[in-house]
This record gives structure tokens, C-alpha cells and sequence, in this order.
């Protein structure tokens, strides 16, 4: 059997997308597929009585009697009735289906905006997005089929046995019953094998799409290492894996098909050589033999349905499985209710200290990058970290920041660990320039204002003028409202880093935290900036990165970090002095010497 635990976590995750509307909709569709089913049962019994009346009127030899038109008039209307429900039932079915769709959309999109970083790291975007597409496919089978075969199916198959059951034919009965086990035997054991191949369709499916996802995010780098040519023939390879799983796959679907086929040829002939015996013995009627003659055939078509649903949904559970997964991964703490934020901007009146005691921390519990680590910054100072790539330094901005939590030790703001803080409460207060800026495909204005909704135009403008990117974007044609692309590409290095500034200026932060934000910028465009950062520390605890030593010459306190551990500290002209690790990486900058 496709997994049992497989079905009952997809159960379970419909009935928690399903609202009260959503139900009502499932109600109503489920209603008019029972109806049809019903219908669909009942037409060939109306033109069974219908042949029998027409029968009889023939022996008689008159000409069309009451009973023919009312049994021809409960045919039609039998017949009518169930291609309507036919036509009306993809309005509902379709509905539930997308309705199912969009709450499963968003379900995911949340869970994936709250998934740890480490867990989101481990996995290729590409293969992330087209799990919602797979599971977006596999919902719509799962929907189509138990609305248009399973539900249905069922309710003709009901009001087949019961109609069986008054032509008094048991051997009939006993070879439908067969043919029914025969086929539901079958496709079970059909469904097990597919399951197995959709699962492996799944995967190479999810590589084919994070191998596109890859080549698009890295085009540029692509072309300037000549790696086309190499990129084209992974996907070739991939895409080659992914069509011999699909081929996999059909083979098994068609062999079970022609073993249905088989299963089928041996019930017809049986059911003739029964009704043809039936009508020679005088126990059934013509009728009767038209009837079962139909039956066999509609039996066989819901049997079949029944088997390409227990096929589709075998493979839906294989395309369904990459987003149970990620949904199963804990999540970070959610964002705080309304009570909380006022509380936390509360918080954010004065600039705090902070204090990071015996912390120990790897991205590999076993391989710690950050170790024992001990530093109090008073509430309003600049403290700079600088030391060798590698040792750290990004490490403790991303602690503070909650995208990591520590292994031993904890980090305290105003004395209150941050591990009990809301973390909505806890970034509210920070403003952040990251080493690598993303920005979304919007306006400069909603990248400025990014997490502040309510933020004004002339906000927006200040924080702008503040990073020294103004009057850049007041010579575009389109100002604040300029499209800069996905991922900020129309936009130089220098350029996004200045508007990474802007965002962080424009919340008004109590703790700075600056990595690299420098880096791209010239040297005039970097004092400026360096200034503009100056000027917003009073009222913020900063916390400066940096490489270039020139630019936290300033700072109340430097870090000098080695390997995850504090190799000195102190201020500028007192780490010259001491002649250590800062006043060598100094001379190497500004003199050239080691
Ligand atoms: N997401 C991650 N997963 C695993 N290891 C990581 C991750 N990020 C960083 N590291 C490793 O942790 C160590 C410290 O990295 P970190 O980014 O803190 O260094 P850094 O001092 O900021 O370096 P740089 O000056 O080059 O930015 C490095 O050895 C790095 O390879």
C-alpha cells in the first residue's frame, strides 16, 4: 500500500487548510457527485424497463403504449439529469481544488518565512519552489479524483449491487463481485509500484528545478567563467534521469493497464455465457440481459476510475512528500500578537548595552567558530570587531540578530537574554547593514521602507539623503518609485549597499549593526557615509565590522577576533601601541608591510 502514514499526514493537513467556506463548497460538491453517481446507476435500470416495456408493447402489437412513454420519459430525464450534474460538477470541483491550492500556497510561504536559516540552507530554492508546485499538482489529483472517481464510483457501485440484487441472477452477481475484487486487487498492487516510481519522479523532478533555479540566479557568473557550455550539460544529464524515471513510471502504468484488460475480457465472456443461459432457460428477461450486458461495461469503467485513482493518488502522495517534509521542520518563534509589539516599541526609547557571556556557538555543533566569548558593550558606544576572514565576526551579528541560537553561553540586551525576547520584539530594535544586500523586485521607496508599511515619503527621502543616495535617485526617471529589479541588479555594488544604509537609517534603531557596509564605496563616498553613521550613534549602541581599519579608528572600543576568540581590545591608538595582531594588520593596510 502507498504509505499509510503518507495519507494520513496529507488528511491531516487538508483539514487544517479547510475553513468553514472551503467546507461548505466540499459539501456542496460532494452532494452533486453522489447525485451524479446515483444517476448514472440508475439510467441503465430506466433502459432496462424501458426495453421491457417496448418489449411487451411489440407482443401485443399496438402502438406506443403509456408505460413506453413513461419508462422513455424516465430514461431521458434519468439520462439529461446526469450530464447536467456532469457539466455543473466542475464548478465546485474546480473550486474546492484552487480554494485548496491558495490556503496551501500560503501555509507554505509562512512556514518557509519562519523555517530556521540552517534548515532553509540545506536545500536548493529551486527545489523549494517547485515542491509547492508538485504539491500543488498533487492536491489537485487527490481533489479531481475523489470528486470525479472515488465519491461518484462508489455511489454507482452502490446502486449497481442493489439493482444486481432484484434481477435474482447469483451467479451474475458472484462474477461481478469477482470482477470487482480482481480489478481493486490489481490497481492496489499497481499503485504500491507507482508510488515507488512518482517518488523517484519526485526527486529528479526537484533536481531538473533547482539545477534551472541555480543557472538563473548565476547567469552572469556563468558567462564570465565560460561555464555554459558545463551548466547546459548538467541539466542535460538531469533532465535525462528525470525523463528515464517518468519512462519508468508509464511502463508500469501500462502494464497494469493491459492486465486489466485481461481481467476485463475474461468478466464479459463470462457475463454472456450467464445471461445468454439466463434468456435461454426463461429466467431472465431481454431486458435483463441488456442490463447486465451494460452493467458489466459501466461496472468496468468505475472499476477503471477507481484504478487510475488509486494510481493518481499514489503519485500524488509522491508529489506531495517534499512538502510534508519541509512543513514537519520546526519553525523559529512566530511573530509576537499586536500586544507585544507595542511592548517592544516601548523597548526602543533609549540605546541599551549589550552583553554577549560565555558564548560558544557552530553552524556544526561539533566544529564551534564563536568559543567562550565574553564582551560587555556599554549602551551608546561603538564597539568595532575586526580580525582575519573567517574568524567570527558575521557570526556574532547573526547570534545577535536570532538567525542562529547558541550553543552555550547566552547574549543579553539591558540584562534581559535575548532567547526570552520576542524576536519581533528583538529586531524592532535593530537596524541592520548585512555584508550582502538583498533587495526585493520593487521600488527603491518599498526597498527603503522595507518592514515599515506606514513609513512616509519624506521618512523615506531622510534615510535616503542620509546614505548619500538621494540625488542618485532623484536623477531617475521614476525617483522613489524606480523598479530596481529582482535581487537589486540593476543597481551597482556601491549602490545597494548605500540603499542597505537608507533602510536601516530609516528605522530609527537603537542598536546599529554594521558588517562591511563600506566595503563597495569609494573613499569620498565613504566618509560621507561613515559621517551620516557617526551622527545616528549617539542615540544607538553600533556595532561596526569591518575590514578596512581606517574606518574604526573612531570606535569607543576595537575587537581584534581570532578564530572565534577575543585575541585583543581596546581603542585605536592603544592597539597601535601594544604592537599586536591589530598594529600588524594596520601596517599591512596603510603601508604595504607584514
Ligand atoms: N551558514 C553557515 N554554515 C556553516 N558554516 C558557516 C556558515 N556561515 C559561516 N560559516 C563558517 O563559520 C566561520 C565564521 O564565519 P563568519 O562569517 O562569522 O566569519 P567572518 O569573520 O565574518 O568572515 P569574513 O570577514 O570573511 O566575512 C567560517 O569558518 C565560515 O566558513
Amino acid at each position: 500500500m502507498p504509505r499509510l502514514h503518507g495519507i494520513a499526514a496529507i488528511l491531516r493537513l487538508i483539514q487544517e487548510l479547510t475553513d468553514s467556506r472551503l467546507r461548505l463548497y466540499m459539501l456542496a460538491a460532494t452532494a452533486m457527485v453522489i447525485i451524479g453517481g446515483v444517476l448514472s446507476a440508475i439510467t441503465p435500470l430506466a433502459l432496462k424497463h424501458l426495453v421491457d416495456a417496448v418489449a411487451a408493447s411489440a407482443q401485443k402489437s399496438t402502438s406506443a403504449s403509456t408505460s413506453v412513454l413513461a419508462e422513455g420519459a424516465l430514461y431521458m430525464a434519468a439520462l439529461c439529469g446526469t450530464r447536467l450534474v456532469a457539466d455543473c460538477r466542475p464548478l465546485l470541483v474546480n473550486t474546492v481544488d484552487q480554494r485548496l491550492i491558495a490556503a496551501l500556497r500560503r501555509r507554505f510561504f509562512g512556514h518557509l518565512l519562519h523555517l530556521p536559516l540552517a534548515t532553509l540552507l540545506q536545500r536548493r530554492s529551486g527545489e523549494v519552489l517547485h515542491s509547492l508546485d508538485l504539491a500543488s499538482a498533487g492536491t489537485q489529483l487527490i481533489v479531481g479524483h475523489v470528486c470525479n472517481s472515488v465519491v461518484p464510483v462508489l455511489a454507482e457501485l452502490g446502486v449497481m449491487v442493489w439493482v444486481l440484487g432484484q434481477l435474482q441472477q447469483p451467479a451474475l452477481v458472484a462474477l461481478f463481485a469477482i470482477t470487482a475484487v480482481a480489478y481493486l486487487a490489481l490497481f492496489t498492487l499497481g499503485a504500491v509500484r507507482l508510488n515507488r516510481h512518482a517518488e523517484t519522479v519526485t526527486a529528479a523532478s526537484l533536481s531538473v528545478h533547482g539545477q534551472l533555479a541555480d543557472g538563473l540566479n548565476s547567469v552572469e557568473t556563468l558567462r564570465c567563467f565560460n561555464a555554459v557550455a558545463q551548466a547546459q550539460r548538467t541539466m542535460e544529464t538531469v533532465s535525462s534521469a528525470l525523463l528515464r524515471r517518468w519512462h519508468g513510471y508509464f511502463l508500469t502504468t501500462t502494464r497494469t493497464s493491459i492486465a486489466a484488460t485481461a481481467v476485463f475480457a475474461a468478466s464479459l465472456a463470462g457475463c454472456f455465457a450467464i445471461t445468454s443461459d439466463g434468456v435461454a432457460r426463461g429466467t431472465l428477461s431481454v431486458g435483463g440481459f441488456v442490463l447486465s450486458s451494460v452493467y458489466l461495461l459501466q461496472m468496468v469503467r468505475p472499476l477503471e476510475a477507481l484504478g487510475a485513482a488509486a494510481r493518481d493518488l499514489s503519485r500524488s502522495l509522491g508529489f506531495m512528500q517534499p512538502l510534508l517534509d519541509l512543513l514537519r521542520e520546526p519553525v523559529d518563534e512566530q511573530l509576537p500578537p499586536p500586544a507585544h509589539v507595542k511592548e517592544a516599541r516601548a523597548c526602543t526609547a533609549r540605546a541599551p548595552s549589550i552583553r554577549f557571556e560565555r558564548l560558544t556557538f557552530g553552524y556544526d555543533r561539533s566544529q564551534p567558530v564563536i568559543h567562550a566569548l565574553d564582551l560587555d558593550i556599554a549602551a551608546g558606544t561603538t564597539t568595532a570587531i575586526v580580525g582575519p576572514s573567517g574568524s567570527g565576526k558575521s557570526s556574532l551579528i547573526r547570534l545577535l540578530l536570532r538567525l542562529y541560537s547558541p550553543q552555550h553561553g547566552r547574549i543579553l540586551i539591558d540584562g534581559r537574554p535575548i532567547a526570552t525576547q520576542s524576536i519581533d520584539e528583538l529586531r524592532s530594535r535593530i537596524g541592520l547593514v548585512p555584508q550582502d544586500t538583498t533587495l526585493l523586485h520593487a521600488s527603491i521607496a518599498t526597498n527603503i521602507a522595507l518592514g515599515l508599511p506606514d513609513a512616509t515619503t519624506a521618512q523615506i527621502e531622510q534615510a535616503a539623503r542620509g546614505a548619500q543616495l538621494h540625488d542618485l535617485i532623484a536623477s531617475m526617471p521614476d525617483r522613489y518609485e524606480t523598479l530596481i529589479g529582482e535581487r537589486g541588479l540593476k543597481l551597482s555594488g556601491g549602490e545597494r549597499q548605500r540603499l542597505a544604509i537608507a533602510r536601516a537609517l530609516i528605522r530609527q534603531p537603537k542598536i546599529l549593526l554594521l558588517d562591511e557596509p563600506t566595503s563597495m564605496l569609494d573613499s569620498s563616498t565613504e566618509a560621507e557615509v561613515l559621517d551620516t553613521l557617526r551622527e545616528a550613534s549617539p542615540e544607538c549602541t553600533t556595532i561596526l565590522v569591518a575590514h578596512r581599519l581606517a574606518s574604526v579608528a573612531h570606535a569607543d572600543e576595537i575587537i581584534v577576533l581570532d578564530q572565534g576568540r577575543i585575541r585583543e581590545r581596546g581603542r585605536h591608538r592603544e592597539l597601535l601601541a601594544r604592537d599586536g595582531m591589530y598594529c600588524r594588520l594596520w601596517r599591512q593596510q596603510n603601508h604595504g608591510a607584514s
